[in-house]
């Protein structure tokens, strides 16, 4: 018996490149896919929001003199190249997935539609959220947070490189100390880095729990979806 019946997870850019130094390792996002379809054969329901940094930030073009508008679109545009290859690594692994944009780029992608998502999900298929929230200035994380909330998910999972939320970055700081469980108010009152402050307000506001783990830990999404302890839990309380 799973703890969740439909989750939200987001896929960081950055850590489906394992030791790559851009784009996408294939062993990664394999190990990844294979991970996601042990969940799905137990029945659990998976939204996937996939990010982009592995090919493209826009504050990285915004702060090289690009209009930071234009630098976040040909970011929103990364994610959904990100979503077209994690979805063709499913089909190759036999889990069948959606990709939904929403931006519109018809010839590619469907358009992100709530009832055909919710229905994809309900029919067992794997639904992977491309562009976004369709916004510049936002950030993949919102979108997890705001698409969570719409789809009716019980809990985001953030799955990254590091193994949950530390008292400072812990690439930075070695002293950095993990939390169990931190609340939304003292995640975002300390500042902590791992998340935007507008994805964990909006989590906060629909009380929705977010869950922070590795990605790259064998088996840990298949821990966290039979509620075994796994990196750092995020709640109201
Ligand atoms: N207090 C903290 N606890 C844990 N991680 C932190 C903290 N502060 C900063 N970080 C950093 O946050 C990063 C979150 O990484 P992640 O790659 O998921 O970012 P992202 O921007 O959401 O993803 P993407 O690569 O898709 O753009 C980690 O690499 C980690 O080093
Ligand atoms: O709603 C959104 C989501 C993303 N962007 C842009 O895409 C990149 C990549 O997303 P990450 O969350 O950093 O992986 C982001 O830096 C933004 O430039 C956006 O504009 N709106």
């Amino acid at each position: 018996m799973t703890a969740y019946n439909r989750i939200l997870l987001k896929l960081s850019g950055e850590a489906l490149m394992g030791d790559d130094a851009f784009g996408i390792n294939h062993d990664v996002i394999t190990r990844t896919v294979q991970e996601i379809g042990d969940v799905t054969a137990l029945g659990c329901q998976v939204a996937v929001v996939i990010g982009g940094g592995n090919i493209f930030r826009g504050v990285a073009g915004g702060s090289k003199g690009m209009d930071r508008a234009t630098a976040d679109y040909m970011g929103m545009l990364a994610t959904v190249m990100n979503a077209l290859a994690l979805a063709d690594c499913m089909r190759v692994n036999g889990i069948t997935a959606r990709v939904m944009s929403a931006i519109s780029i018809d010839q590619v992608v469907e358009p992100y539609v709530r009832p055909k998502a919710l229905q994809y999900l309900e029919e067992g298929k794997v639904v992977v959220f491309g562009a976004g929230t369709g916004n510049p200035f936002f950030t993949t994380d919102t979108a997890a947070a705001l698409r969570g909330a719409e789809v009716g998910a019980q809990v985001v999972l953030k799955a990254t490189k590091v193994d949950g939320i530390y008292t400072a970055d812990p690439k930075k700081d070695p002293q950095a100390r993990r939390y169990d469980t931190i609340t939304f108010d003292e995640a975002m009152s300390r500042n902590l880095q791992v998340m935007d402050a507008t994805a964990f307000a909006l989590c906060r506001d629909q009380n929705l729990p977010i869950r922070v783990f590795s990605i790259l830990k064998p088996g840990a999404l298949r821990r966290v979806v039979m509620g075994e302890a796994e990196g750092t839990l995020v709640t109201q309380h």
